[in-house]
């Protein structure tokens, strides 16, 4: 078993929001794998990153997308971060991965100034650039397929990507 499509990209690129809709599109189902090791860990990330810290935030999200590219076929959104590890990397091999590019001032917009996502709480703004900055080469060394999200409302996105994905 193995996901139709993989959503790569950083906060605010639409992962969530878009590959529920293309979900919904091919008639697939939807999994985010933020959400598995929310499951996991019964408590959510921002909660994982103050209590138990980045490093094992880490470990469960690598374990979750382990589990989530051979048990799910339908749409798998990752977070944002878990191209940050290596045996991630190289078990997207062979998939078909999408990465939605957003704009350092329309990803600032969507996570919003008062973000709930952990890495962004002091300063949203130069932190989302510096994260953008150091995996964009990360991010497009793993696409299959790279969309565009500026200016495009989340439904057109899921449009675009599912007209290029094999039936
Ligand atoms: N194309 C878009 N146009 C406008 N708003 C969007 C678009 N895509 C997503 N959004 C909005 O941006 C916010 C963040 O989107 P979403 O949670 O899907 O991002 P994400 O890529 O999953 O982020 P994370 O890496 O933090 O999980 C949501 O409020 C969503 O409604
Ligand atoms: O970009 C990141 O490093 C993150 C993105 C979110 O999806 C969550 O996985 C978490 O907030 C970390
Ligand atoms: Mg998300």
């Amino acid at each position: 078993m193995s996901p139709r499509a993989v959503l790569i990209g950083p906060p605010g690129a639409g992962k969530s929001t878009v590959g529920r809709l293309l979900a919904g599109r091919l008639g697939t189902a939807f999994r985010d794998t933020d959400a598995d090791v929310e499951a996991v860990a019964g408590k959510p990330v921002s909660d994982i990153f103050v209590e138990d810290g980045e490093e094992r935030f880490r470990e469960l999200e690598a374990e979750a997308v382990r589990r989530a590219l051979t048990e799910h076929d339908g749409v798998l959104a990752l977070g944002g971060g878990a191209v940050l590890s290596e045996e991630t990397r190289e078990l997207l091999a062979g998939h078909p991965v999408v990465y939605l590019e957003v704009g350092l001032s329309q990803a600032v917009q969507r996570v919003g100034l008062a973000s709930a996502r952990p890495l962004l709480v002091l300063n949203p703004r130069s932190r989302l650039k510096k994260l953008m900055d150091e995996r964009r080469p990360v991010y497009e060394g793993l696409a299959t397929v790279v969309v565009a999200t500026d200016d495009r409302e989340p439904g057109e996105v899921a449009d675009e990507i599912a007209k290029g994905l094999r039936p």
